[in-house]
């Protein structure tokens, strides 16, 4: 690979340095091929950060059995201000460089992330609480975007425009990287959300901030160790750990701090709220994922094994812990009963557990709180007309729950109104299209929607009717790196990943005149 001198033999110093950080891992339950990938400390410059203050690690918890395994530096506003200056003194060089070159790094990097997968996974079965299969897919489903965004690097170019109205007039348009940015990351796709960020952001030319959750801090830990393994020079890529305590001050800081041009975050619309109002003093950029309440629409051309065996994939992946998990599934009346009986089939072959066990298919919820709510979910559903058909109940010591099947709740439950985000099912039956759209539409949010019908007129016309940024027709997989990904209405604004739409968000866009 062709890289500036200075930066060819960078990464072997560094990772030394990162080498020598203790780490504490509590649990015998798993081991690393590379056990350097576990870190305890934030990132700062290359380099394992301290934070100056002294306070004591904060926990990271085993979600499938609620005890803790290791222990994370808790940084503040002070570290972060340490972080950002990191990523503003690294800007200029980065952003100078060759798009070739920071293509070349980019696939360096994804390179890594293949190599490191199993420890990657096993990182976050353990702060997450996924089975070890989707964990592994998340990285697969990570690497995509390293993949794509490396060609992205290249395809940054500008436009020539005449001026149709004046014939001695050209414009020019060059697109630049926008700046330092801060990456606020969810813990539902620690590994996945973070590099679909991180490898946009480089990609374009950012330096960046990278603020994990508390509940998944080492895998944002490992990313960054992994891109100074593929020759990032220093300072490009930093992450602030924090602890719950310390979130707040972390977030306002990122978004009040003029140095970074730009928010991305990926979490709930009430924080995403609270993000834009902190970032409204600096006007910044941002691109928000928030929260969806989904409508998965079956209507009785559809082929219902088909519906089923999606709804199961779709609803129960990662415990029902994605922005794009079917929420509100809307079954014609005609075939209710017996969709109903084909998915309460399937889920009686699910298995709940540690997703590090073998034969488990169904993961823990991330944390108690979650667990807690899924609960309150459930006896409101029922207290509100609902029928139990199978699951309903929390097992084991940590956060695990059942997966859920309900039918007949009314549109006063929470599961109607409420983002769930956990392992429930609630089906509400419908007579017509007209009236299905209508249901579906009437909320505040707009992230993913799913149709399933043999009819491709009516599949069409609900594409078309439907307000989310993404339908899904016949399918559960809502998602792909090729694919523009963001929500509209309250669950969001701007795209992640698609060709040229994720990386534009990270761009400015400079025109020129000239006379010709
Ligand atoms: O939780 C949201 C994840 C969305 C996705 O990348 O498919």
């Amino acid at each position: 690979m062709l890289l500036p001198r200075t930066l060819r033999n960078a990464p072997i110093a560094r990772s030394l340095r990162a080498f020598s950080t203790s780490t504490m891992v509590l649990s015998q339950r798993f081991t690393l091929n590379d056990p350097s990938l576990l870190l305890s400390t934030g990132w700062i410059n290359d380099a394992a950060a301290r934070s100056g203050a002294g306070r004591t690690p904060f926990e990271v918890q085993d979600p499938a059995t609620g005890e803790v395994w290791t222990r994370v530096e808790s940084m503040d506003a002070t570290d972060t201000d340490a972080a950002i200056q990191a990523a503003t003194d690294a800007f200029p060089a980065y952003a100078a460089l060759p798009a070739r070159t920071r293509a070349r790094l980019l696939l360096e990097f994804d390179r890594l992330v293949r190599e490191n997968k199993e420890d990657l996974a096993t990182l976050v079965v353990m702060e997450a609480g996924k089975t070890l299969a989707e964990a592994r897919a998340e990285v697969d489903y990570a690497a995509t975007y390293s993949w794509i965004m490396a060609g992205e690097a290249e395809r940054i170019q500008g436009e020539v425009l005449k001026a149709n109205e004046n014939p001695s007039l050209r414009f020019f348009t060059i697109k630049q990287p926008i700046g330092p940015v801060g990456l606020l990351c969810p813990w539902n796709f620690p590994v996945a959300i973070a590099l679909r960020k991180i490898a946009t952001a480089l990609a374009a030319g950012c330096t960046v901030v990278i603020k994990p959750s508390p509940e998944t801090p080492t895998t944002a830990l490992a990313l960054a160790l992994l891109a100074q393994r593929a020759g990032f020079p220093k300072g490009v890529v930093n992450v602030v750990t924090v602890s719950s305590e310390t979130t707040p001050e972390v977030g306002q800081k990122m978004c009040e701090d003029k140095r970074l041009k730009k928010i991305s975050f990926t979490g709930s619309t009430n924080v995403g709220k609270l993000l834009a109002a902190q970032s409204a003093s600096s006007l910044k950029k941002l691109t928000l994922e928030l929260g969806g309440n989904g409508s998965f629409i079956v209507f009785e051309d559809a082929d219902l094994e088909q519906a089923a065996d999606a709804l199961v994939a779709n609803k129960f992946r990662n415990a029902g812990q994605v922005c794009t998990c079917a929420n509100r599934i809307f079954v014609q009346a005609s075939v209710i009963d017996r969709f109903a009986e084909l998915v309460k089939t399937r889920i009686a072959k699910l298995n709940t557990g540690h997703g590090l066990d073998s034969g488990v298919t169904t993961g823990a919820l991330t944390t108690e709180r979650s667990a807690e709510r899924v609960v309150g979910l459930v006896a409101d559903a029922l207290e509100n007309g609902g029928t139990l058909h199978t699951g309903g109940k929390r097992v084991g010591t940590g956060f695990l729950f059942e997966p859920t099947l309900i039918t007949g709740a009314s549109r006063d439950a929470r599961v109607y109104k409420e983002e769930i985000f956990g392992p429930i099912c609630s089906l509400y039956a419908f007579e017509s299209e007209e009236e299905v759209v209508a249901l579906a539409n009437a909320t505040d949010m707009g992230l993913t929607n799913y149709v399933f019908s043999q009819n491709i007129g009516r599949a069409w016309r609900c594409y078309e009717k439907l307000e989310s940024g993404t339908v899904a027709i016949n399918t559960a997989i809502a998602n792909a790196a090729e694919s523009p990904f963001g929500g509209i209405k309250e669950s969001g604004s701007g795209k992640e990943g698609g060709l040229g739409y994720g990386v534009d968000e990270f761009l400015i866009v400079k025109s020129a005149a000239m006379t010709v």
